[in-house]
C-alpha cells in the first residue's frame, strides 16, 4: 500500500489550482512503492503522479526534481514536475513537501529480454549526456562514505562468513576508490537506482524512467554497474547473463563508447553496485528506522550477487 498519507479532493483541486492545471476529473491512490504516497491524478491539463515525499526532506528535493525537469527538457522521457506561476515545482500537500509530475505511459517489464535491456542502454548513455550541464550538485547520499559509516553499524548483526565478506568488499573498494584509474571516471548526476521497476515499456519500446530519488553526483560507470546488476542477471542465482549485458553495453557504447579506464573497472563497479545494495537492504532489514515505511527487501539477494561477482569476474568489454 502506498498512499500514507490522505489527499482530499480538495486538496488536490487547491494545488491544480496554484499549477494552473483546469479541473480534477480523478483523483486515484496507487498500490504501489514502498516509500511515498502516490497518487494518479487526471485533470483538464492532462494525466499526473501527485507525490507526497514521506522521506526525503525540503532540502534534498530540488536536486532531484530539477533534474528530472532539466532531463525532460532535453528530451527524455522522464516524469516532467510541474510549476506553479512563481515556477516553484517542491510544492506543500497536507504538510508535506510534494510534486505533481507527468505520468508516463507503460508499464514495468520484470522479465526483460535483450532488446529491452538494449533499450535501457541506449537510455542510460542519452540520460548522462543531457546531465551534463545540469547546474546542481548533490553527491550520491548511498556512496562509498556512507557504505563506510553504514558497514560498522550492520557487522553486529552478521554471521562470521557475512561478515568476512562484508569487511573484505568494504576494503577493496577503498583500495579502488583511492586508485588513479578509479579518478580518471567520467562522473555526473546518475539515476543510481535504475532497476526493472523504475523503467516503463510499451511492448519492446522504452516509454520512461522514473523513481530518481537515489539520484547524485557519482561516476557514470556505477550507473552502468547497478543497471546491468538488476537487468542482466539471472535473479534466482545472481549470475550474471552475457547475453543481454552485451546487448546493454553494445547499446550504451553505441551512443557513448567506454574509456579504458572504464572498461577496466568494470569488474570492480559491478562489484562496488552489488556491496551498494546489499548494504542498503542489510541496514533496512537489521536497523529499521523509528516509524519505517520500508518494507525490506531480501538482502541475501545482493550477497549472492556479490560473491558471484567475486567468483567470476565479468570480462571487461
Ligand atoms: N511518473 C509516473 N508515471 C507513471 N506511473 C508512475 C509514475 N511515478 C510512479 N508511478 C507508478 O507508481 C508506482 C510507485 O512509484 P515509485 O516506485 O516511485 O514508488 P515509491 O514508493 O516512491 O518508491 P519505491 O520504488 O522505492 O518503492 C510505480 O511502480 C509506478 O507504477
Ligand atoms: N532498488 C532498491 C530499492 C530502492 O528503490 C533495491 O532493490 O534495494
Amino acid at each position: 500500500m502506498a498512499v500514507y498519507t490522505e489527499v482530499s479532493p480538495q486538496e488536490a483541486r487547491a494545488l491544480l489550482r496554484r499549477l494552473g492545471l483546469g479541473k480534477l476529473l480523478s483523483l486515484t491512490g496507487i498500490q504501489g512503492g514502498i516509500e511515498n504516497t502516490n497518487y494518479f491524478v487526471s485533470c483538464e491539463g492532462g494525466e499526473f503522479v501527485l507525490t507526497l515525499f514521506e522521506r526525503l526532506t525540503a532540502e534534498q528535493l530540488p536536486f532531484y526534481l530539477h533534474l528530472m525537469k532539466h532531463l525532460a527538457q532535453a528530451g527524455i522521457p522522464v516524469p516532467d514536475p510541474q510549476a506553479d506561476r512563481k515556477g516553484e515545482i517542491l510544492h506543500s500537500v497536507v504538510g508535506k513537501p510534494a510534486s505533481l509530475a507527468t505520468r508516463l505511459a507503460g508499464s514495468s517489464q520484470l522479465a526483460p529480454q535483450a532488446v529491452h535491456c538494449a533499450a535501457v542502454g541506449e537510455m542510460l548513455a542519452r540520460m548522462h549526456l543531457a546531465a551534463r550541464d545540469y547546474g546542481r550538485t548533490q553527491p550520491n547520499l548511498r556512496g562509498l562514505d556512507w557504505w563506510n559509516e553504514t558497514v560498522p553499524v550492520i557487522l553486529p548483526h552478521l554471521q562470521p562468513p557475512q561478515a568476512e565478506l562484508l569487511r573484505a568488499e568494504l576494503a577493496y573498494q577503498n583500495h579502488v576508490a583511492a586508485s588513479s584509474e578509479y579518478a580518471a571516471l567520467p562522473r555526473g548526476p546518475v539515476h543510481a537506482d535504475l532497476f526493472r521497476d523504475n523503467v516503463m515499456f510499451e511492448g519492446e519500446r522504452l516509454t520512461g524512467v522514473f523513481d530518481f530519488y537515489f539520484a547524485g553526483v557519482d561516476t557514470w560507470l556505477f550507473d552502468l554497474a547497478v543497471a546491468l546488476n538488476d537487468w542482466c542477471i539471472d535473479l534466482p542465482t545472481g549470475a550474471h547473463e552475457p547475453v543481454r549485458a552485451a546487448a546493454l553495453l553494445d547499446a550504451y557504447q553505441g551512443v557513448r563508447p567506454l574509456t579504458g579506464a572504464e572498461r577496466s573497472l568494470l569488474p570492480a563497479m559491478l562489484r562496488a553496485g552489488a556491496l551498494r545494495f546489499w548494504v542498503s537492504r542489510l541496514w533496512d532489514w537489521y536497523l529499521p528506522r523509528e516509524a519505517s515505511l520500508l518494507k525490506p527487501h531480501d538482502p541475501t539477494h545482493f550477497e549472492r550477487v556479490l560473491r558471484e561477482r567475486v567468483a567470476h569476474p565479468v570480462p571487461p568489454p
